[in-house]
């Protein structure tokens, strides 16, 4: 049986997404309170695997996630999840809107719900810490000191909360897509529809160095989905880039794009090829398919020995 870790406690939106991965409902799952307590129990071998989030189509990246796969010992991704996000506030039963003085929730949650918040609880105080969930079971305890949680329905039901109001992000159609991570090893099969993960350190600050990285791609016909640049944390101003590229580490533009990254780079993260979520294809510029390259290769070795 495997076992699964994930940012939890139960009722988070990261369990609500493990439970849509095939074979999530005959594992065995972990809640950890963090996202680096997930990622750390996978390094030491208490799960097998483990889901966290990594950016909202709203609030952008989880700097927690991003920062930890960088700068913590080499894990892999090996598939995302998709989850539309609803949030609903929840308070214990009896209390009116008008008594809400403190709300606790997740970051990204508060961050989604700001408007709403501001415009239908001016003067509460909102508090950001661990998960929508964790909220969800402090408010239930009416020594906390909080009086409702932004969290989600499965949440706030588990926990014997009331609903006061449902659907009060500002952006109704946020999306939050989330990482199944394990131990580096051996990477899955190209589907055809897939995406690779990188971080890209440059080798030094000069005019083009970025574009020198991004020409990587660009010239093979390698498209990217993502790229977030992030703090080095040596000095202000020295950034790392997050990429999301299409394609698979086995399709042939990918690789060559790997070797240039390589050769131009100061460091390379490979953090995986994985499906994408969305299944969405890639297109295929003319040249830079798997025969093209082949096609290539054999030319270039009948140059080098024409008895070949
Ligand atoms: O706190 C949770 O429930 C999480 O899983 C993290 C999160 C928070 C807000 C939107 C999506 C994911």
């Amino acid at each position: 049986m495997s076992r699964f870790g994930y940012f939890g406690p139960e009722g988070t939106f990261t369990h609500q997404a493990l439970l849509t991965v095939p074979g999530a409902d005959l594992a065995e799952l972990t809640p950890y309170a963090t996202v680096a307590g997930c990622l750390d129990g996978i390094r030491s071998g208490e799960v097998d695997a483990g889901l966290v989030p990594i950016e909202n189509s709203v609030e952008g990246g989880v700097s927690a996630t991003l920062d930890n796969l960088t700068y913590g010992e080499p894990l892999m991704i090996t598939r995302e999840v998709l989850l539309e996000v609803q949030f609903t506030l929840f308070v214990r039963p009896g209390t009116a809107l008008t008594d809400v003085r403190r709300v606790l929730t997740h970051p990204h949650a508060a961050a989604q719900c700001r408007d709403w918040l501001a415009a239908h609880l001016p003067q509460a105080d909102i508090t950001t810490d661990g998960s929508t969930a964790a909220a969800a079971a402090a408010v239930a305890d009416p020594d906390s000191g909080y009086d409702a949680a932004v969290c989600s329905r499965i949440a706030g039901e588990l926990h014997g909360l009331e609903a006061l109001a449902d659907g009060i992000a500002d952006n109704t159609a946020a999306v939050t897509r989330f990482i199944l991570v394990t131990r580096p090893g051996r990477v899955g099969p190209a589907t055809g529809a897939d995406k690779t993960s990188l971080v890209l350190f440059m080798r030094a600050d000069h005019s083009g160095a970025l574009l020198e990285l991004l020409e990587q791609f660009a010239s093979r016909g390698v498209n990217l989905c993502r790229i977030e640049s992030r703090p080095t944390k040596t000095q202000l101003g020295s950034y790392c880039f997050a990429i999301d590229a299409e394609g698979h580490v086995d399709d042939a533009r990918m690789a060559e794009a790997l070797m240039g990254l390589h050769r131009v780079s100061a460091r390379v993260i490979f953090l995986g090829s994985f499906p994408r979520a969305d299944s969405g294809q890639p297109d295929i510029l003319a040249g830079t398919a798997n025969a093209d390259y082949a096609a290539a290769q054999q030319w270039l070795d009948r140059l080098r020995n024409p008895s070949s």
